[in-house]
């Protein structure tokens, strides 16, 4: 299934999925199970997580959640370049989750020999908590199509016998980063694609079109059955 939620502005998108998020973690809570949430990085799910904090989430036991990435930047762990830096900062420190159920990718400053074992070791680690079941996976959008950091004609995209794989040569910088292979990211029980400005128009179009190619738009690789797409009206303006 999916469903196409569009607001007027950025705004509006910011606070809806702020709210979904607090009610999807505290309704996996009530089935009396630990919510296993993949996080990305970027400009509008950054703001999420700063309004996620600002609301009352009550309603969640923030110490039983576990938190991992689909994709990360390979570089020192202090680097403001880090996905998990806005995150940590602007959410996880302020809801109080516990450092245990934080499961973040390895930092080019670590013990790892390179980008490649630090991701074998990511991999590692998420297989052997339990083999890697989300339930939600958040993505953001960008303009070439990349989702996590699986960009447009790189071979990771057609890899589906590991959970994590380094990237050497990303366009977008750092080129360095860890990302979770198409085949972790569609072992979920839904996934959100977070996408606002209409600089994604065009990807946000040729990723739900009928046809086209995983190798134009990585995004087409996501086919997890219960996907939602979160757009403000700039990003649908070509659907
Ligand atoms: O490491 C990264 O850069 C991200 O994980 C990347 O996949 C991001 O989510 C998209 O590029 C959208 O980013 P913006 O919202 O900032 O355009």
């Amino acid at each position: 299934m999916t469903d196409l939620k569009r607001y007027p502005d950025a705004a509006g998108l910011v606070s809806a999925v702020a709210e979904a998020f607090v009610a999807r973690l505290a309704e996996v809570q009530a089935e009396g199970r630990v919510p296993s949430v993949a996080l990305t990085g970027g400009t509008i799910a950054d703001e999420i997580y700063r309004a996620v904090a600002a609301l009352d989430s009550s309603a969640v036991d923030w110490t039983q959640v576990d938190f991992w990435w689909g994709d990360e930047r390979y570089v020192a762990a202090d680097s403001s370049d880090r996905n998990d830096r806005g995150v940590g900062r602007d959410l996880l420190d302020v809801v109080g989750v516990d450092a245990l159920r934080v499961h973040a990718m390895p930092a080019a400053d670590e013990s790892h020999a390179d980008v490649h074992a630090a991701a074998d070791a990511y991999g590692e680690a998420v297989r052997s908590s339990g083999g890697g079941a989300f339930d939600l996976v958040l993505l953001g959008l960008g303009p070439d199509g990349h989702v996590a950091s699986l960009f447009p004609d790189h071979p990771q995209l057609d890899v589906d016998d590991a959970i994590a794989l380094g990237v050497t040569d990303s366009p977008k910088p750092p080129p360095e980063r860890i990302t979770l292979t198409f085949a972790a990211l569609n072992r979920t029980r839904a996934v959100w694609f977070l996408v606002s400005g209409d600089g994604k128009a065009d990807a946000v179009a040729r990723a739900l079109a009928d046809v086209g190619s995983v190798h134009d738009t990585p995004a087409r690789g996501i086919t997890a059955p219960d996907r939602t797409w979160w757009l403000d009206e700039a990003a649908a303006s070509k659907l």
